[in-house]
C-alpha cells in the first residue's frame, strides 16, 4: 500500500524491514522480522531490529502520482516482471556459459572505436578528479551550491559559525542558504525541503536544532530519526562536529547503544524510530519538550509499509507545537501529498523531477549476457574500482555474500555490509571503509541513502533497484548513485544490465529522470583495463580523509 491511500492510517504496524521482497522472504523464512513483542534486544521484538536496515521501497512508479499513467503503460506489467525474475535466477544456478558464446554476442554489435575511446577518456578523467574546486562550483549560478549570502548573513550564533568554519565550510549551498533564514526565523516554521543528494541537507537541519536548544534545560528538546544506524551515526557525528563550540549535548538512540535502565536526557537525539518509540514506553527519553522534530530521508521515514506508523506515532508524542523538517532528495507526488497532509503550511523547497539526479555524475551501463558475465565484468573493473572508492549495489544478501564470495576467490579484496549483520560488524565495516582502510564495499540497499564518504568516486549497481513489487525504482537508483559526486565533486555510477528486465528498467530510470544513460561498450572495458595498468603503476593507495587521525 502506497503512502496517501487511505487505508486507516494507524492500522497494524507492519514491521517489514528489508529492502527488497528477496531479502524479505529469506528474513521471514528465518522468523527474524515480523514479529511485534518488546523484550529488549530479541530478535522478534521489533526492537530496532526491522527500522535500521531496510531500504528504499514503494516510491509511487507506475501509480496514479508519477505522471507516468498506470502500471502497464509505463512498464509493461507485473507478470513481465516475474516471469524476468525467474530467468534471472535460473540463470543463477545454471552452468557457467563460456566466454565463447559471450564473445558471439558482442561481435555481433558493430563497436566504435572512437566513442569507446571517449568513454574510457571521460571515466578516467572524472575518476581522478574526485577533487573539486569548490570556489568555482559555488559561484555558478545554475549549481545547486551555489548562494549569494554568507554564512553571517544566515543569522547563526558565532558558536555555530566557528563550527561551521571547523568543519571547512566556506559558503552555504542554495538549499542552505533558501531554507536556514526560514529555519531559524520566530516564530518557528514547518519545512519540506528537496535538495539533490550530496548538496548539504544535514547541515541546515542539524544547524536548526544546535540553535533551537536552550543549553539550561537537561532534557531532549530536538529529536532527528534516520531509517539506518549507519546514518543515524553520521547525523550524530555531523551534530557533534557542528555543536562543538556550544554546550549542546546529543546522544544516539540505537539498540545496541541505548541505555536499558538510564534516562537520556541529551538535547539532541538521534536514533531510528522502532528504537526511540521502545525508549519513550520505557520512560527512558522524555519527549515532552520537544521543539524540533526532523525526519531525514523523510520519503522512506513516511512511508507506511516501513516506519511511516512509527514516526507517526512518535510525532504525536512530541508536543503539537514542534518545529517539523522532512528532508530528502526524493519526494515522490503521493509523500508530498501525505507530507502536506501532516504538515499544513509548511515551506517548501522542491526540486523537479530531471533536476533530481546531480550533473557531475556520469552515469553508465555495461550490457552484460548473463548473471555470470556480470559477475566476470566485477571482477574485470576491480582495477577501476579501486582508483578511489567504490560502492556496488547488490539486490539482495545472499547475492551480496555470493559476489563477495567470488570476488576473494578471484584474489579481490571486499568488504560487505547488509542488513543481517550484527550492529559491532556493520560499525565496522562503515568505519574501515570512512577510513580508507577498505576501498570497495558491496551493500544492499542499506547504504543506498544518506552516506557521506567524499571519497567515493565510483557506484556499480550490480543489480539494478526495483520495489518489492518488481517495479523500477527510480527514487533509489538516484539515491545509490549519489553516493558519489558529493558537494559538486565528480563521480561515475555505472550499471549492469544483462536481461530484458534490467534493459526495461534501465530505460524506465532514463526515462524518468530524462537523463541518458552511456553505453560503456565491454571493448572499452579492455581498453581501461590497460589503462589502469599503467595508471596503477605510479598511482599510491586512496588519499587519507583528513578527518581522521592515522592509526
Ligand atoms: N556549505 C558547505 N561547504 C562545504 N561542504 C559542505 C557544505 N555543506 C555540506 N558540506 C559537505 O557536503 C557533504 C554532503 O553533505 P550532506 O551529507 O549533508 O548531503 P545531503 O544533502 O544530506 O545528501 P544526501 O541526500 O545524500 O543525504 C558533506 O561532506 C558535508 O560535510
Amino acid at each position: 500500500m502506497r503512502i496517501g491511500e487511505n487505508d486507516g492510517w494507524g492500522a497494524a504496524e507492519d514491521m517489514t524491514s528489508d529492502v527488497n521482497t528477496e531479502e524479505r522472504r529469506q528474513d521471514n523464512g528465518n522468523g527474524n522480522d515480523n514479529g511485534s513483542g518488546s523484550g529488549w534486544g530479541g530478535r522478534d521484538d521489533g526492537w530496532g531490529s526491522h527500522d535500521n536496515e531496510r531500504g528504499d521501497k514503494g516510491n509511487g512508479w507506475g501509480g496514479q502520482d508519477n505522471g507516468r499513467g498506470d502500471k502497464d503503460n509505463g512498464w509493461g506489467g507485473r507478470s513481465d516482471g516475474w516471469g524476468n525474475e525467474r530467468n534471472e535466477r535460473d540463470e543463477r544456478s545454471a552452468p557457467r556459459r563460456g566466454s565463447g558464446n559471450r564473445m558471439d554476442n558482442r561481435t555481433r554489435e558493430p563497436v566504435d572505436m572512437e566513442a569507446t575511446a571517449k568513454v574510457v577518456d571521460g571515466l578516467m578523467e572524472t575518476l581522478q578528479n574526485v577533487n573539486i574546486k569548490l570556489a568555482d562550483k559555488q559561484a555558478d549560478v545554475n549549481s545547486p551550491l551555489f548562494s549569494v549570502k554568507s554564512f553571517e548573513e544566515l543569522g547563526l550564533s558565532p558558536e555555530l559559525l566557528k563550527g561551521i568554519y571547523a568543519m571547512k565550510f566556506v559558503k552555504p549551498s542554495k538549499v542552505q542558504e533558501h531554507a536556514l533564514p526560514l529555519l531559524l526565523s520566530d516564530p518557528p516554521q514547518n519545512m519540506i525541503a528537496q535538495s539533490q543528494s550530496g548538496t548539504g541537507k544535514t547541515a541546515a537541519f542539524t544547524l536548526t536544532m544546535l540553535k533551537r536548544v536552550d543549553p539550561t534545560l537537561n532534557v531532549p528538546q530536538a529529536l532527528c530519526l534516520a531509517p539506518t544506524r549507519e546514518l543515524a551515526r553520521q547525523i550524530l557525528d555531523v551534530i557533534q562536529k557542528m555543536g562543538q563550540f556550544t554546550s549542546v549535548t546529543s546522544a544516539l538512540c540505537l539498540r545496541e547503544e541505548a541505555p536499558r535502565r538510564e534516562p537520556i536526557n541529551a538535547h539532541i537525539l538521534v536514533g531510528t524510530p522502532g528504537t526511540l518509540l521502545e525508549l519513550e514506553r520505557r520512560r527512558l527519553v522524555d519527549l515532552s519538550q520537544v521543539r524540533v522534530f526532523v525526519l531525514d530521508e523523510a520519503d522512506v521515514m513516511l512511508d507506511k509499509q516501513g516506519m511511516g506508523l512509527q514516526s507517526m506515532r512518535l510525532r504525536k508524542i512530541c508536543p503539537e507545537y514542534c518545529q517539523l523538517l522532512l528532508f530528502s532528495a526524493t519526494f515522490n507526488g503521493a509523500v508530498i501529498e501525505f507530507a502536506h497532509m501532516i504538515i499544513p503550511n509548511a515551506n517548501e523547497i522542491t526540486l523537479k523531477r530531471e533536476e533530481v539526479s546531480v550533473d557531475s555524475i556520469k552515469q553508465y551501463y555495461i550490457e552484460c549476457d548473463s548473471y555470470h558475465h556480470k559477475m566476470e565484468m566485477l571482477s574485470t573493473i576491480y582495477g577501476l574500482l579501486t582508483v578511489g572508492q567504490s560502492i556496488i549495489f547488490i539486490a539482495t544478501r545472499n547475492s551480496a555474500e555470493e559476489v563477495k564470495a567470488r570476488m576473494e576467490d578471484e584474489g579481490h579484496m571486499v568488504s560487505l555490509i547488509h542488513g543481517g549483520m550484527t550492529p559491532a560488524e556493520r560499525d565496522t565495516v562503515i568505519d574501515e571503509f570512512r577510513q580508507g582502510r577498505t576501498r570497495v564495499l558491496l551493500a544492499t540497499n542499506v547504504l543506498a541513502r544518506g552516506i557521506d564518504v567524499l571519497q567515493v568516486s565510483l557506484v556499480v549497481n550490480f543489480d539494478l533497484p526495483m520495489t518489492p513489487e518488481r517495479y523500477p525504482d527510480p527514487e533509489t537508483y538516484v539515491h545509490r548513485i549519489g553516493r558519489t559526486g558529493r558537494f559538486g565533486r565528480s563521480g561515475v555510477a555505472i550499471n549492469f544490465v544483462h536481461n530484458d528486465l534490467s534493459r526495461q528498467v534501465l530505460r524506465s530510470l532514463e526515462e524518468f529522470f530524462e537523463r541518458e544513460i552511456i553505453r560503456m561498450p565491454t571493448e572499452s572495458v579492455e581498453l581501461l583495463e590497460q589503462k589502469l595498468q599503467s595508471l596503477n603503476r605510479g598511482q599510491t593507495a586512496v588519499p587519507p580523509n583528513p578527518d581522521i587521525p592515522p592509526l
